[in-house]
């Protein structure tokens, strides 16, 4: 199936609704917290309210697939339903699944998430370059191929991830890189830079996003990476419930336009936020309440 790629979607989804993208987390305090068992039933009920509240309210719809995995097959089933729901209602919807493996088995992750006739395919999926970002080509390719998009991580929100992201790695220069030490997770935005240099103009623009978080950074949270070059759009992860504020993401982003720090044909920036959202549920009313709130603030 044709379809338009799926940067160019999720601006159009951004525009009409606003950045942000919404967490589908089920973890059992908020299954709990929403008068539900932490079962199948309880699991279905709540991703079900989430899509039908924020359907037509939300640019971009992120579920967490350890969340369904941690059900067995009949979670997988439940995802399965949210992801169909999700594309009936026209919301983008982002599978995070962090998959990253050698090119035989990536063809298969990639297949999984993001070829038209899978039964889990979504709008775009999470990867971990851990393997090198040339292992994720094949995920990359399909994306290209399929209309879709992929999300790196990069500069995770976790403070754990610093010891292997901030690691210096002598870098052989590709693009416009320079030939030498480079940050890791300056060098994973480089590789998706020249990924989506090479599909400029083309069906597969933008295709390749990052994970940039926003509780990081080498000065208070200042992500001290260069995402001039980067040309695809931006999941930021860690806004409500890790602790960064809406404030920070224009601090650190600014604003969409030619004086963000991703340039002027970068983006957009989504950032990303389950827990504080979620925690509104379950009443619809209140559940798009925060989602307007957020995304006014993030826009206002
Ligand atoms: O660096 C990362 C990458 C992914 N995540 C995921 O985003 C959500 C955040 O949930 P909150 O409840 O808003 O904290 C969750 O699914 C994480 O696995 C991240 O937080 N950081």
């Amino acid at each position: 199936m044709s379809r338009e790629p799926f940067r160019a979607r999720l601006r159009e989804a951004v525009a009409k609704h606003g950045p942000l993208c919404v967490g589908i987390d089920p973890h059992p305090g908020l299954l709990q917290a929403w008068g539900l068992d932490a079962d199948v039933a309880g699991l279905e009920w709540f991703t079900r309210q989430v899509v039908e509240a924020t359907a037509g309210h939300v640019a971009l719809l992120k579920p967490q697939v350890a969340l369904f995995e941690v059900f067995g097959s009949a979670g997988l089933g439940v995802l399965e339903r949210a992801l169909a729901d999700a594309r009936e209602a026209g919301v983008l919807t982002l599978a995070d699944a962090k998959r990253g493996d050698i090119g035989s088995t990536m063809t298969a992750y990639a297949h999984a998430w993001l070829a038209d006739d899978a039964p889990l395919a979504a709008d775009a999926v999470t990867l971990s370059p851990y393997l090198g970002v040339g292992a994720l080509a094949p995920a990359l390719d399909l994306a290209v191929a399929t209309g879709r998009g992929v999300f790196v991580l990069a500069r995770t929100s976790n403070p754990e991830a610093a010891g292997v992201q901030s690691a210096q790695a002598w870098v052989a220069g590709s693009g416009g890189a320079p030939r030498g030490m480079r940050e890791v997770a300056q060098s994973v935005i480089d590789a998706l830079a020249d990924h989506n240099a090479a599909h400029h103009g083309g069906p597969g623009e933008g295709t390749a996003g990052a994970v940039v978080g926003l509780t990081r950074g080498t000065t208070g949270r200042d992500h001290g990476l260069d995402l001039a070059a980067l040309g695809g759009p931006v999941l930021v992860p860690g806004l409500g419930a890790q602790g960064g504020t809406p404030a920070d993401v224009a601090a650190v982003f600014g604003a969409p336009g030619p004086t963000s720090a991703l340039g002027a044909d970068g983006g957009p920036v989504v950032p990303v936020s389950a827990r504080e959202v979620l925690g509104a549920g379950p009443s619809h009313r209140a559940l798009r309440a925060a989602v307007d709130a957020l995304n006014g603030t993030l826009t206002g």
